[in-house]
C-alpha cells in the first residue's frame, strides 16, 4: 500500500497535510501543560477527562454526544455531577489552551489525552482522529461510573456505551497512570499503583494483593484497604479484579503486558470515537509522539509474596513473580 508522505512547513512528516497545524499545539501542550512532557498529574488528568467526556454516550437513549468536548464547553453543568469530582482542576488547566488553539473541544480533549499518555513510558502510542464537530449540549448525569458502584451496574453502564466486560477491563489499564485527589481529600495525589509515572502492569498485579491498610483517614466511600502504604485502592477495582465476570480479563493483563498495551490502545480509539461519525474524521495519529519503552519488569512490591495474591481466575496460572528486594516501602504521592 502507498502511504502518502507530506512535509509540513516546520519539517515534520505526516501522511495528511491537514494534520500539520497540530505540531505547534503539541509543542505548546508538552511545554506548558505537561511541564516538559512529564507523565504527571496533568497527563493523568488529561486521560481521565477524556474518559469522562466520551462516556457521556449511550447506544439506547440520548445522554450526550460522546467524545464531543461537552465537559469543557458545558462545564458549569457537568462539573456539578458527583462522579466528576476533581475534574474541575483539569478543566481549569486545559481551558486556556483550548481557547488559544483552533481545535473543537472534542478534538482538544482527545488530542491532549493521546499526548499526555505518550509521556508515560510503556504506554501504547494512542491513535488520534481529527474533526469532531462542536458539542451541542451537556451530557446527562450518571453516565460516569463511581468507585462505590457494584460490578453489575458498572458493566451495565459500559455495555450501554458499547463496551463488553473485556473492553471495560482493558480501559482500566488507565489506572496504572493515576492518582486520587478526592476519594480521601486529606491525601491528594495518592496513586492506584506503585508506579503512577509508568504504564506497566503493576496496577493489575497490586489490585490482586490482599489489602492491609488505608493510606490516609479511610475507609472513605468507594475505598477499600490497599496492600502498600501510600497506595489507594478503589472498591470498584477491587471487585472487578475478583468478580467471575471480569477476573480472567483482569489477570490477562498481568500475564501479558503486551496484551494490556494493545487492548488499551484499541479501546481508547473506540472511546475517542463515541458519538462521532468516523467517515468525517482525518487520521492524524502520526502527530502523537512515540512513548518511551518501559524499564523494569512486572514484580511484587517489596515485602510481599505470592501468598498475598488473591488470584481469582482459575483458567490462567498466576505468573511466578518475584518481590522487589528489601522490606516493605511506601509509595509517594503524585505532586505535579
Ligand atoms: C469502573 C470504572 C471507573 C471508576 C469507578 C473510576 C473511578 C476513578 C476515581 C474515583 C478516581 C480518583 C478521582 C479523584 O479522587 O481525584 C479515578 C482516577 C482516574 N481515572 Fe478512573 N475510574 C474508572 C474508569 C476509568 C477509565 C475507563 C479511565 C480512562 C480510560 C480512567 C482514568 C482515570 C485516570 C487517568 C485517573 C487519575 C487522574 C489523576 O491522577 O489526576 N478511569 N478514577
Ligand atoms: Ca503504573
Amino acid at each position: 500500500a502507498l502511504t502518502r508522505r507530506v512535509t509540513c512547513p516546520d519539517g515534520n512528516i505526516v501522511s495528511n497535510q491537514k494534520c500539520c497545524f497540530l505540531f505547534p499545539i503539541l509543542e505548546d501542550l508538552q511545554t506548558n501543560l505537561f511541564e516538559g512532557a512529564v507523565c504527571g498529574e496533568d497527563a493523568h488528568s488529561a486521560l481521565r477527562i477524556a474518559f469522562h467526556d466520551a462516556i457521556g454516550f449511550s447506544l439506547n437513549k440520548n445522554v450526550g454526544g460522546g467524545a464531543d468536548g461537552s465537559i469543557l464547553v458545558f462545564s458549569d453543568t457537568e462539573l456539578a455531577f458527583h462522579a466528576n469530582g476533581g475534574i474541575d482542576d483539569i478543566v481549569a488547566a486545559q481551558t486556556p489552551f483550548f481557547q488559544k488553539h483552533n481545535l473543537s473541544a472534542g478534538d482538544f480533549i482527545q488530542f491532549a489525552a493521546a499526548v499526555g499518555v505518550a509521556n508515560c513510558p510503556g504506554a501504547p502510542r494512542l491513535k488520534f482522529l481529527l474533526g469532531r464537530p462542536p458539542p451541542k449540549a451537556a451530557a446527562a448525569d450518571l453516565t460516569v461510573p463511581e468507585p462505590f458502584d457494584n460490578v453489575t451496574s458498572i458493566l451495565a453502564r459500559f455495555k450501554d456505551a458499547g463496551f463488553a466486560p473485556v473492553e471495560a477491563v482493558a480501559l482500566l489499564a488507565s489506572h496504572t497512570i493515576a492518582a486520587a485527589d478526592e476519594v480521601d481529600p486529606t491525601i491528594p495525589g495518592t496513586p492506584f499503583d506503585s508506579t503512577p509515572g509508568i504504564f506497566d502492569s503493576q496496577f493489575f498485579i497490586e489490585t490482586l494483593l490482599v489489602g492491609s491498610q488505608f493510606p490516609g483517614t479511610g475507609p472513605h466511600q468507594g475505598e477499600v484497604a490497599s496492600p502498600i502504604l501510600g497506595e489507594m485502592r478503589l472498591q470498584s477495582d477491587f471487585l472487578l479484579a475478583r468478580d467471575s465476570r471480569t477476573a480472567c480479563f483482569w489477570q490477562a493483563n498481568v500475564n501479558s503486558p503486551t496484551f494490556m498495551r494493545d487492548a488499551f490502545e484499541v479501546e481508547m480509539l473506540k472511546l475517542s470515537l463515541l458519538g462521532q461519525d468516523i467517515s468525517t474524521l482525518t487520521d492524524c495519529s502520526d502527530v502523537i509522539p512515540v512513548p518511551a519503552p518501559v524499564q523494569g519488569t512486572a514484580h511484587l512490591p517489596a515485602g510481599s509474596s505470592l501468598n498475598d495474591v488473591q488470584a481469582s481466575c482459575s483458567l490462567l496460572k498466576f505468573p511466578t513473580l518475584t518481590a522487589d528486594p528489601g522490606a516493605a516501602t511506601s509509595v509517594a504521592p503524585v505532586t505535579s
